[in-house]
């Protein structure tokens, strides 16, 4: 009797990945999941050769949908990551306590912290203020806790986009745009709630030795030529502007995003 062998092959399903004008590098996945799984692997990558060369990984999240992305990578980040090396900074925060639902410390903890041993310490969190200024000044302090005086270099900042083009709390057409000195400002009239925010200011997200934005969903295609430098728009949207100076840039992108490449 002749036994027929077959042979089960798990099936992966990677993102395509492309390089764009000026070294961006475009990550498509078919759903959420994989979008997921590729940034979880990136972070991994990342986060071992920085501990490798300089014995900590530090570390900028964003609010918005990033952190449910990030959890469906979650297990790339399990094995063997040594995450007391990790030093965890946001690239922007919602003036809002720690345990209010608008808190992006709260959906990063939801999505990630809780599921990673990080020292508590190394997360380094808003202290809440009444005037958004002074908790802007005062996070500048916890940068320069690390990094001194010199312009902090973030191994990785993740960043998401939304519809009208914003990034960490940049909108188009504000002031902040032009943010020069300050390492992280406050803004006060957000369009998108809650109005209070601090953010990161181009100095600093431009210095980054890697920028990672995920963004999915068709709200946002539309702008994806103009991110890549496919197209050119005046001004350029706030999150086009982010072209780190020497440093990786990254789109993590699904399949509705990328429906107008
Ligand atoms: O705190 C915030 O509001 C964010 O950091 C913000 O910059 C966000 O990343 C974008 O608005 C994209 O949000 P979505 O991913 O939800 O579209």
């Amino acid at each position: 009797m002749c036994f027929k062998r077959i042979l089960y092959l798990p099936v992966i399903v990677m993102s395509i990945v492309k390089t764009y004008e000026q070294g961006r590098q475009v990550h498509i996945g078919a759903s959420g999941d994989q979008v997921g799984a590729s940034v979880g692997k990136l972070v991994a990558e990342l986060s071992k050769s920085a501990i490798a060369t300089s014995g900590r990984f530090t570390l900028a999240l964003s609010g918005g949908s990033l952190p449910k992305i990030l959890e469906k990578g979650l297990s790339s980040l399990k094995g063997d990551l040594d995450f007391s090396k990790w030093h965890v900074f946001f690239a922007d925060e919602r003036c809002v306590p720690l345990d209010h639902e608008d808190s992006n410390y709260l959906a990063c903890h939801q999505a990630l912290f809780q599921h990673v041993p990080i020292p508590r310490e190394q997360i380094y969190t808003i202290v809440l203020n009444t005037n958004p200024a002074v908790v802007a000044q005062e996070y500048t302090q916890q940068l320069i806790s690390l990094w001194g005086t010199e312009l902090p270099r973030f191994d990785l900042i993740l960043l998401g986009m939304g519809p009208d083009g914003h990034t960490c709390s940049l909108f188009p057409g504000h002031a902040l745009l032009n943010e020069n000195s300050l390492w992280v400002a406050s803004i006060l009239d957000s369009p998108k709630p809650p109005p209070q925010r601090i953010t990161l200011t181009y100095p600093v997200v431009n210095n980054a030795a890697a920028v990672a934005f995920v963004a999915t969903g068709d709200s946002k295609a539309p702008l994806m030529r103009h991110m890549l430098g496919l197209e050119t728009q005046t001004p350029s949207l706030p999150a086009a502007r982010i072209l780190p100076h020497n440093g990786q840039l990254h789109w993590f992108i699904d399949e509705a995003a990328a429906s107008k490449l």
